[in-house]
Protein backbone atom coordinates (compact mmCIF):
# COMPACT_ATOMS: atom_id res chain seq x y z
CA UNK A 1 0.00 0.00 0.00
CA UNK A 2 3.14 2.18 0.35
CA UNK A 3 2.67 3.39 -3.22
CA UNK A 4 -1.00 4.67 -1.87
CA UNK A 5 0.32 6.86 1.25
CA UNK A 6 3.45 8.45 -0.08
CA UNK A 7 2.33 10.90 -3.20
CA UNK A 8 4.35 10.79 -5.72
CA UNK A 9 7.25 13.33 -5.65
CA UNK A 10 6.20 14.83 -9.01
CA UNK A 11 2.47 15.67 -7.54
CA UNK A 12 4.56 16.94 -4.48
CA UNK A 13 6.68 19.51 -6.87
CA UNK A 14 3.36 20.35 -8.31
CA UNK A 15 1.26 21.08 -5.04
CA UNK A 16 4.51 22.56 -3.92
CA UNK A 17 4.59 24.99 -6.62
CA UNK A 18 0.98 25.99 -6.99
CA UNK A 19 0.74 25.98 -2.76
CA UNK A 20 3.75 28.43 -3.31
CA UNK A 21 1.79 30.35 -6.06
CA UNK A 22 -1.37 30.68 -3.41
CA UNK A 23 0.57 31.67 -0.94
CA UNK A 24 2.81 34.26 -2.54
CA UNK A 25 -0.55 36.03 -3.64
CA UNK A 26 -2.29 35.37 -0.44
CA UNK A 27 0.24 36.48 1.85
CA UNK A 28 1.59 39.42 0.45
CA UNK A 29 -1.22 41.91 -0.26
CA UNK A 30 0.59 45.16 0.34
CA UNK A 31 3.20 43.97 -2.34
CA UNK A 32 1.06 44.16 -5.22
CA UNK A 33 -0.78 47.36 -3.83
CA UNK A 34 2.87 49.18 -3.82
CA UNK A 35 3.73 47.43 -7.71
CA UNK A 36 0.13 48.40 -9.34
CA UNK A 37 0.28 52.00 -7.85
CA UNK A 38 3.90 52.21 -9.24
CA UNK A 39 2.59 51.01 -12.39
CA UNK A 40 0.29 53.45 -12.23
CA UNK A 41 2.62 56.25 -11.35
CA UNK A 42 5.15 55.08 -14.16
CA UNK A 43 1.77 54.98 -16.75
CA UNK A 44 0.60 58.36 -15.94
CA UNK A 45 4.14 60.27 -15.82
CA UNK A 46 4.51 58.67 -19.09
CA UNK A 47 0.99 60.15 -20.51
CA UNK A 48 2.12 63.53 -18.98
CA UNK A 49 5.48 63.27 -20.74
CA UNK A 50 3.81 62.45 -24.27
CA UNK A 51 1.57 65.05 -23.70
CA UNK A 52 4.23 67.76 -23.17
CA UNK A 53 5.89 66.58 -26.07
CA UNK A 54 3.41 66.62 -28.08
CA UNK A 55 2.54 70.26 -27.26
CA UNK A 56 6.16 71.19 -27.80
CA UNK A 57 6.14 69.52 -30.97
CA UNK A 58 2.74 71.64 -32.07
CA UNK A 59 4.17 74.80 -30.88
CA UNK A 60 7.20 74.13 -32.78
CA UNK A 61 5.26 73.58 -35.59
CA UNK A 62 3.12 76.26 -34.75
CA UNK A 63 6.01 79.46 -34.82
CA UNK A 64 7.41 77.55 -37.95
CA UNK A 65 3.94 78.34 -39.80
CA UNK A 66 3.80 81.57 -38.24
CA UNK A 67 7.27 82.47 -39.66
CA UNK A 68 6.58 81.29 -43.25
CA UNK A 69 4.59 83.35 -46.00
CA UNK A 70 2.06 81.83 -47.43
CA UNK A 71 3.53 82.60 -51.16
CA UNK A 72 6.50 80.19 -51.76
CA UNK A 73 8.21 83.11 -53.84
CA UNK A 74 8.30 85.60 -51.12
CA UNK A 75 9.04 82.52 -49.00
CA UNK A 76 12.06 82.18 -51.26
CA UNK A 77 12.75 85.87 -51.94
CA UNK A 78 13.07 86.62 -48.13
CA UNK A 79 15.43 83.38 -47.37
CA UNK A 80 17.12 85.18 -50.48
CA UNK A 81 17.24 88.21 -48.75
CA UNK A 82 18.58 87.51 -45.32
CA UNK A 83 21.18 85.33 -46.25
CA UNK A 84 22.51 86.57 -49.27
CA UNK A 85 24.23 83.07 -50.42
CA UNK A 86 21.31 81.67 -51.87
CA UNK A 87 22.05 79.69 -54.92
CA UNK A 88 25.24 80.95 -56.23
CA UNK A 89 24.27 79.69 -60.06
CA UNK A 90 20.94 81.10 -60.53
CA UNK A 91 18.20 79.36 -62.97
CA UNK A 92 15.78 81.98 -63.34
CA UNK A 93 13.33 80.99 -65.70
CA UNK A 94 13.12 83.45 -68.93
CA UNK A 95 8.96 82.55 -68.68
CA UNK A 96 8.90 83.56 -65.22
CA UNK A 97 9.06 87.40 -65.45
CA UNK A 98 8.09 88.86 -62.28
CA UNK A 99 5.57 91.23 -64.77
CA UNK A 100 4.73 88.18 -66.58
CA UNK A 101 3.57 85.97 -63.28
CA UNK A 102 3.93 88.28 -60.74
CA UNK A 103 7.18 87.30 -58.98
CA UNK A 104 8.34 84.17 -57.87
CA UNK A 105 11.23 83.79 -60.67
CA UNK A 106 14.06 85.36 -59.23
CA UNK A 107 15.23 83.00 -56.68
CA UNK A 108 14.61 79.69 -58.58
CA UNK A 109 11.03 79.56 -59.62
CA UNK A 110 12.09 77.40 -62.10
CA UNK A 111 9.40 75.46 -63.88
CA UNK A 112 11.36 72.70 -65.03
CA UNK A 113 11.12 73.70 -68.76
CA UNK A 114 14.84 73.15 -70.68
CA UNK A 115 15.52 76.78 -71.62
CA UNK A 116 16.14 77.66 -74.92
CA UNK A 117 19.56 79.81 -74.14
CA UNK A 118 22.56 78.36 -72.42
CA UNK A 119 21.94 79.88 -68.66
CA UNK A 120 25.03 80.93 -67.16
CA UNK A 121 25.53 81.32 -63.50
CA UNK A 122 25.50 85.17 -61.93
CA UNK A 123 27.42 85.38 -58.71
CA UNK A 124 25.86 86.62 -55.56
CA UNK A 125 27.35 89.49 -53.70
CA UNK A 126 26.84 90.73 -50.38
CA UNK A 127 26.35 94.53 -49.57
CA UNK A 128 30.09 94.41 -47.73
CA UNK A 129 31.88 92.59 -50.89
CA UNK A 130 30.41 95.57 -52.65
CA UNK A 131 31.11 97.94 -49.97
CA UNK A 132 34.77 97.00 -50.37
CA UNK A 133 34.86 96.88 -53.95
CA UNK A 134 33.70 100.30 -54.39
CA UNK A 135 35.43 101.82 -51.25
CA UNK A 136 32.26 101.98 -49.47
CA UNK A 137 30.60 104.06 -52.33
CA UNK A 138 33.07 106.81 -52.84
CA UNK A 139 32.08 109.26 -54.36
CA UNK A 140 35.21 109.21 -56.02
CA UNK A 141 34.38 105.52 -57.71
CA UNK A 142 30.79 107.79 -59.06
CA UNK A 143 30.51 107.09 -62.67
CA UNK A 144 26.89 108.23 -63.38
CA UNK A 145 23.19 108.47 -62.62
CA UNK A 146 20.45 106.73 -64.45
CA UNK A 147 16.65 106.81 -63.17
CA UNK A 148 16.57 103.49 -61.47
CA UNK A 149 20.03 104.09 -59.45
CA UNK A 150 24.10 105.21 -59.04
CA UNK A 151 26.48 103.55 -61.33
CA UNK A 152 30.00 102.91 -59.34
CA UNK A 153 33.14 101.67 -60.46
CA UNK A 154 34.34 98.54 -58.25
CA UNK A 155 37.52 96.18 -57.99
CA UNK A 156 36.19 93.29 -57.00
CA UNK A 157 38.85 90.36 -54.55
CA UNK A 158 39.99 88.95 -57.70
CA UNK A 159 41.16 92.32 -59.34
CA UNK A 160 38.56 92.66 -62.10
CA UNK A 161 37.20 95.98 -62.75
CA UNK A 162 33.29 96.04 -62.54
CA UNK A 163 30.49 98.87 -62.41
CA UNK A 164 28.18 98.39 -59.51
CA UNK A 165 24.83 99.92 -60.13
CA UNK A 166 23.07 100.67 -56.84
CA UNK A 167 19.73 100.90 -57.28
CA UNK A 168 17.22 103.57 -55.55
CA UNK A 169 15.29 102.16 -52.85
CA UNK A 170 11.63 102.99 -53.89
CA UNK A 171 9.39 100.05 -53.58
CA UNK A 172 7.88 99.04 -56.55
CA UNK A 173 10.18 99.87 -60.12
CA UNK A 174 12.95 99.18 -58.20
CA UNK A 175 12.35 95.88 -57.82
CA UNK A 176 10.93 94.94 -60.88
CA UNK A 177 13.73 96.93 -62.33
CA UNK A 178 15.92 94.58 -60.57
CA UNK A 179 14.46 91.19 -61.17
CA UNK A 180 13.88 92.05 -65.36
CA UNK A 181 17.97 92.82 -65.25
CA UNK A 182 18.64 89.49 -63.27
CA UNK A 183 15.86 88.07 -65.17
CA UNK A 184 17.10 88.47 -68.79
CA UNK A 185 20.99 88.76 -68.23
CA UNK A 186 21.46 85.51 -66.63
CA UNK A 187 19.62 84.13 -69.44
CA UNK A 188 20.64 85.77 -72.74
CA UNK A 189 24.11 86.25 -73.40
CA UNK A 190 25.65 87.95 -76.53
CA UNK A 191 28.75 89.70 -77.15
CA UNK A 192 26.32 92.74 -77.54
CA UNK A 193 25.07 92.96 -74.64
CA UNK A 194 26.53 94.17 -71.35
CA UNK A 195 27.47 91.12 -69.53
CA UNK A 196 25.79 90.78 -65.90
CA UNK A 197 28.31 89.64 -63.40
CA UNK A 198 26.57 89.10 -60.21
CA UNK A 199 23.90 90.74 -57.85
CA UNK A 200 23.28 91.82 -54.62
CA UNK A 201 19.63 91.32 -52.78
CA UNK A 202 19.17 92.14 -49.02
CA UNK A 203 16.87 93.18 -46.73
CA UNK A 204 17.78 96.63 -47.50
CA UNK A 205 19.59 96.45 -51.04
CA UNK A 206 19.52 95.74 -54.53
CA UNK A 207 22.67 95.95 -56.67
CA UNK A 208 23.73 94.48 -60.20
CA UNK A 209 27.42 94.35 -60.72
CA UNK A 210 28.26 94.33 -64.84
CA UNK A 211 31.19 93.72 -66.86
CA UNK A 212 33.12 97.45 -66.84
CA UNK A 213 32.73 99.47 -69.83
CA UNK A 214 35.80 101.25 -70.06
CA UNK A 215 34.85 103.67 -73.14
CA UNK A 216 31.50 104.54 -70.95
CA UNK A 217 28.52 105.59 -73.14
CA UNK A 218 27.83 106.36 -76.79
CA UNK A 219 26.10 109.61 -75.92
CA UNK A 220 29.26 110.91 -74.55
CA UNK A 221 31.40 110.29 -77.76
CA UNK A 222 29.10 111.74 -79.66
CA UNK A 223 27.85 115.01 -77.66
CA UNK A 224 29.84 115.02 -75.00
CA UNK A 225 33.00 114.81 -76.42
CA UNK A 226 36.55 115.97 -73.46
CA UNK A 227 39.76 116.63 -74.70
CA UNK A 228 40.91 112.85 -74.56
CA UNK A 229 37.81 111.60 -76.35
CA UNK A 230 38.30 112.14 -79.83
CA UNK A 231 35.38 111.88 -82.63
CA UNK A 232 34.51 108.30 -83.54
CA UNK A 233 35.62 108.12 -87.19
CA UNK A 234 33.12 106.41 -89.86
CA UNK A 235 33.74 103.18 -90.20
CA UNK A 236 33.62 102.65 -86.23
CA UNK A 237 30.16 104.99 -86.46
CA UNK A 238 29.54 101.85 -88.75
CA UNK A 239 30.66 98.94 -86.39
CA UNK A 240 28.77 100.41 -83.17
CA UNK A 241 26.03 100.67 -85.62
CA UNK A 242 26.17 96.98 -86.18
CA UNK A 243 26.82 95.96 -82.75
CA UNK A 244 23.76 97.07 -82.03
CA UNK A 245 21.60 96.13 -84.32
CA UNK A 246 23.23 92.79 -83.91
CA UNK A 247 22.06 93.12 -80.36
CA UNK A 248 18.41 93.99 -81.32
CA UNK A 249 18.04 91.24 -83.18
CA UNK A 250 19.45 88.95 -80.71
CA UNK A 251 16.12 90.51 -78.71
CA UNK A 252 13.88 90.06 -81.02
CA UNK A 253 14.81 86.93 -83.19
CA UNK A 254 16.70 84.49 -81.03
CA UNK A 255 15.18 85.13 -77.19
CA UNK A 256 12.08 83.27 -76.57
CA UNK A 257 9.93 84.56 -75.92
CA UNK A 258 11.14 87.51 -78.18
CA UNK A 259 12.40 90.43 -76.11
CA UNK A 260 11.77 94.48 -76.74
CA UNK A 261 14.54 96.34 -75.20
CA UNK A 262 11.64 99.41 -75.02
CA UNK A 263 14.77 102.18 -73.66
CA UNK A 264 16.98 101.80 -76.53
CA UNK A 265 18.99 104.84 -76.80
CA UNK A 266 22.44 106.60 -76.66
CA UNK A 267 23.34 106.41 -73.12
CA UNK A 268 22.52 102.90 -73.09
CA UNK A 269 25.14 101.61 -75.76
CA UNK A 270 28.04 101.67 -74.01
CA UNK A 271 31.83 100.74 -75.63
CA UNK A 272 34.20 98.30 -74.75
CA UNK A 273 38.24 99.47 -74.85
CA UNK A 274 38.15 98.58 -78.43
CA UNK A 275 34.96 100.84 -78.78
CA UNK A 276 33.35 97.49 -80.09
CA UNK A 277 29.35 98.66 -79.04
CA UNK A 278 27.35 96.49 -76.21
CA UNK A 279 23.36 97.12 -75.38
CA UNK A 280 22.68 97.71 -71.09
CA UNK A 281 20.00 98.80 -69.16
CA UNK A 282 17.48 96.29 -69.32
CA UNK A 283 15.64 97.51 -66.55
CA UNK A 284 12.18 98.61 -69.02
CA UNK A 285 12.72 95.75 -70.99
CA UNK A 286 9.38 93.42 -71.79
CA UNK A 287 8.44 90.00 -73.05
CA UNK A 288 7.00 88.82 -76.05
CA UNK A 289 5.01 86.39 -74.38
CA UNK A 290 2.76 89.98 -73.11
CA UNK A 291 1.71 89.99 -76.31
CA UNK A 292 -2.18 90.53 -77.08
CA UNK A 293 -2.92 90.51 -80.94
CA UNK A 294 1.28 91.06 -81.37
CA UNK A 295 1.18 94.09 -79.92
CA UNK A 296 1.84 94.48 -76.10
CA UNK A 297 -0.78 97.36 -74.50
CA UNK A 298 1.70 98.98 -72.13
CA UNK A 299 2.28 101.79 -69.79
CA UNK A 300 4.36 104.40 -72.21
CA UNK A 301 7.88 104.25 -70.72
CA UNK A 302 11.34 105.22 -72.40
CA UNK A 303 13.00 108.45 -73.31
CA UNK A 304 11.65 111.74 -75.59
CA UNK A 305 13.30 112.05 -79.02
CA UNK A 306 13.43 107.89 -78.78
CA UNK A 307 9.68 107.18 -78.51
CA UNK A 308 7.84 105.75 -81.68
CA UNK A 309 5.07 107.85 -82.29
CA UNK A 310 2.65 104.57 -82.12
CA UNK A 311 4.25 103.95 -78.49
CA UNK A 312 4.18 107.53 -77.23
CA UNK A 313 0.12 108.08 -78.07
CA UNK A 314 -1.36 104.46 -78.29
CA UNK A 315 1.54 102.81 -75.81
CA UNK A 316 1.17 100.08 -78.12
CA UNK A 317 4.47 98.41 -78.37
CA UNK A 318 6.12 95.90 -80.41
CA UNK A 319 9.36 94.89 -82.01
CA UNK A 320 8.84 97.59 -84.57
CA UNK A 321 9.25 99.81 -81.45
CA UNK A 322 12.73 99.55 -80.99
CA UNK A 323 13.58 99.69 -84.88
CA UNK A 324 12.31 103.37 -84.51
CA UNK A 325 14.60 103.58 -81.51
CA UNK A 326 17.14 102.11 -83.36
CA UNK A 327 16.95 104.50 -86.35
CA UNK A 328 16.95 107.89 -84.19
CA UNK A 329 20.64 106.53 -82.82
CA UNK A 330 21.53 105.78 -86.26
CA UNK A 331 20.46 109.53 -86.75
CA UNK A 332 22.67 110.70 -83.81
CA UNK A 333 26.23 108.79 -85.71
CA UNK A 334 25.53 110.07 -88.54
CA UNK A 335 24.90 113.83 -87.67
CA UNK A 336 26.14 113.90 -84.33
CA UNK A 337 23.08 115.52 -82.79
CA UNK A 338 20.83 114.60 -80.07
CA UNK A 339 17.36 113.44 -80.60
CA UNK A 340 15.64 116.92 -79.19
CA UNK A 341 17.76 120.10 -79.18
CA UNK A 342 15.22 123.32 -78.58
CA UNK A 343 18.85 125.13 -78.72
CA UNK A 344 18.68 124.65 -82.57
CA UNK A 345 16.40 126.65 -84.86
CA UNK A 346 13.05 126.66 -85.75
CA UNK A 347 12.26 123.27 -87.76
CA UNK A 348 15.47 121.65 -86.42
CA UNK A 349 14.65 120.72 -82.89
CA UNK A 350 13.48 117.26 -83.26
CA UNK A 351 15.92 115.29 -85.48
CA UNK A 352 13.69 112.80 -86.39
CA UNK A 353 11.46 115.56 -88.30
CA UNK A 354 14.14 117.26 -89.18
CA UNK A 355 16.34 114.54 -91.06
CA UNK A 356 13.57 112.93 -92.79
CA UNK A 357 13.00 114.40 -96.07
CA UNK A 358 16.75 115.00 -96.32
CA UNK A 359 17.79 111.37 -95.83
CA UNK A 360 16.60 110.14 -99.19
CA UNK A 361 17.97 113.25 -100.96
CA UNK A 362 22.18 112.78 -102.15
CA UNK A 363 22.71 116.73 -101.70
CA UNK A 364 20.99 117.11 -98.27
CA UNK A 365 21.96 113.65 -97.08
CA UNK A 366 25.57 114.96 -97.27
CA UNK A 367 24.88 118.12 -95.63
CA UNK A 368 23.66 116.35 -92.48
CA UNK A 369 26.82 114.72 -91.96
CA UNK A 370 28.41 115.36 -88.19
CA UNK A 371 30.76 118.27 -89.06
CA UNK A 372 33.06 116.33 -86.94
CA UNK A 373 33.92 113.56 -89.73
CA UNK A 374 33.02 116.18 -92.42
CA UNK A 375 35.21 114.93 -95.71
CA UNK A 376 36.17 111.34 -93.86
CA UNK A 377 33.48 109.47 -94.44
CA UNK A 378 32.51 107.17 -97.53
CA UNK A 379 29.62 108.93 -99.70
CA UNK A 380 28.28 105.70 -101.19
CA UNK A 381 27.82 103.89 -97.65
CA UNK A 382 26.26 107.06 -96.06
CA UNK A 383 23.82 107.39 -98.55
CA UNK A 384 22.99 103.79 -97.88
CA UNK A 385 22.96 103.90 -94.15
CA UNK A 386 20.68 107.24 -94.53
CA UNK A 387 18.30 104.91 -96.34
CA UNK A 388 18.30 102.34 -93.49
CA UNK A 389 17.93 105.15 -91.10
CA UNK A 390 14.65 106.47 -93.57
CA UNK A 391 13.41 103.01 -92.74
CA UNK A 392 13.63 102.55 -89.38
CA UNK A 393 12.42 106.06 -88.49
CA UNK A 394 8.91 106.05 -90.61
CA UNK A 395 5.80 106.78 -88.86
CA UNK A 396 4.22 103.34 -89.97
CA UNK A 397 5.74 100.75 -87.90
CA UNK A 398 4.97 98.07 -90.41
CA UNK A 399 6.90 99.67 -92.78
CA UNK A 400 9.96 99.71 -90.62
CA UNK A 401 12.38 96.63 -91.28
CA UNK A 402 13.43 94.57 -89.16
CA UNK A 403 16.64 93.85 -86.68
CA UNK A 404 17.74 91.09 -89.17
CA UNK A 405 17.31 92.86 -92.28
CA UNK A 406 19.50 95.74 -90.88
CA UNK A 407 22.18 93.74 -89.88
CA UNK A 408 22.53 92.42 -93.14
CA UNK A 409 22.57 95.89 -94.68
CA UNK A 410 24.90 97.16 -92.68
CA UNK A 411 27.52 94.02 -92.66
CA UNK A 412 28.94 94.68 -96.17
CA UNK A 413 29.22 98.01 -94.70
CA UNK A 414 32.00 97.94 -91.95
CA UNK A 415 35.29 97.06 -92.89
CA UNK A 416 37.40 94.89 -90.66
CA UNK A 417 34.26 94.15 -88.52
CA UNK A 418 36.50 92.69 -85.38
CA UNK A 419 39.13 94.87 -85.53
CA UNK A 420 39.66 97.92 -83.27
CA UNK A 421 40.84 100.86 -85.14
CA UNK A 422 38.67 104.24 -84.02
CA UNK A 423 40.79 107.21 -84.48
CA UNK A 424 41.87 109.51 -86.96
CA UNK A 425 44.93 109.29 -87.14
N1 LIG B 1 28.75 98.62 -67.35
C1 LIG B 1 29.10 99.89 -67.28
N2 LIG B 1 30.38 100.24 -67.46
C2 LIG B 1 30.75 101.54 -67.40
N3 LIG B 1 29.90 102.55 -67.16
C3 LIG B 1 28.61 102.27 -66.97
C4 LIG B 1 28.13 100.94 -67.02
N4 LIG B 1 26.80 100.96 -66.80
C5 LIG B 1 26.46 102.23 -66.64
N5 LIG B 1 27.53 103.05 -66.74
C6 LIG B 1 27.54 104.50 -66.57
O1 LIG B 1 26.55 104.87 -65.64
C7 LIG B 1 25.62 105.77 -66.21
C8 LIG B 1 24.24 105.50 -65.67
O2 LIG B 1 23.77 104.28 -66.21
P1 LIG B 1 22.28 103.82 -66.06
O3 LIG B 1 22.11 102.60 -66.89
O4 LIG B 1 21.96 103.72 -64.61
O5 LIG B 1 21.41 105.03 -66.58
P2 LIG B 1 21.20 105.64 -68.01
O6 LIG B 1 21.10 104.57 -69.01
O7 LIG B 1 22.24 106.68 -68.25
O8 LIG B 1 19.81 106.37 -67.83
P3 LIG B 1 18.36 105.73 -67.67
O9 LIG B 1 18.34 104.99 -66.40
O10 LIG B 1 17.47 106.91 -67.68
O11 LIG B 1 18.13 104.84 -68.85
C9 LIG B 1 25.73 105.56 -67.71
O12 LIG B 1 25.35 106.71 -68.39
C10 LIG B 1 27.21 105.22 -67.86
O13 LIG B 1 27.95 106.43 -67.91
Amino acid sequence: MEPNTSPPPKYHIHRHNYSNANHHHHHHPHHSAILSSNSFLIIISSIISIAILLAILLLIFMLHRLKTPSNPATTAASTAAQSATFIPHTAIHFDSSPEVKGGGCLYGGNSGRIPQYRIRGVQVFTYKDLELATDNFNEANLIGNGRFGAVYRGVLGDGAVVAVKMLHTDGKHRERAFRMEVDLLSRLHSPCLVELLGYCADQHHRLLIFEFMHNGTLHHHLHNPNAESKPLDWNTRLRIALDCAKALEFLHEHAVPSVIHRNFKCTNVLLDQDFRAKVSDFSSAKMGSDKINGQISTQVLGTTGYLAPEYASTGKLTTKSDVYSYGVVLLELLTGRVPVDIKRPQGEHVLVSWALPRLTNREKVEKMIDPAIQGKYSKKDLIQVAAIAAMCVQPEADYRPLMTDVMQSLVPLVKNPSSSSRFFK
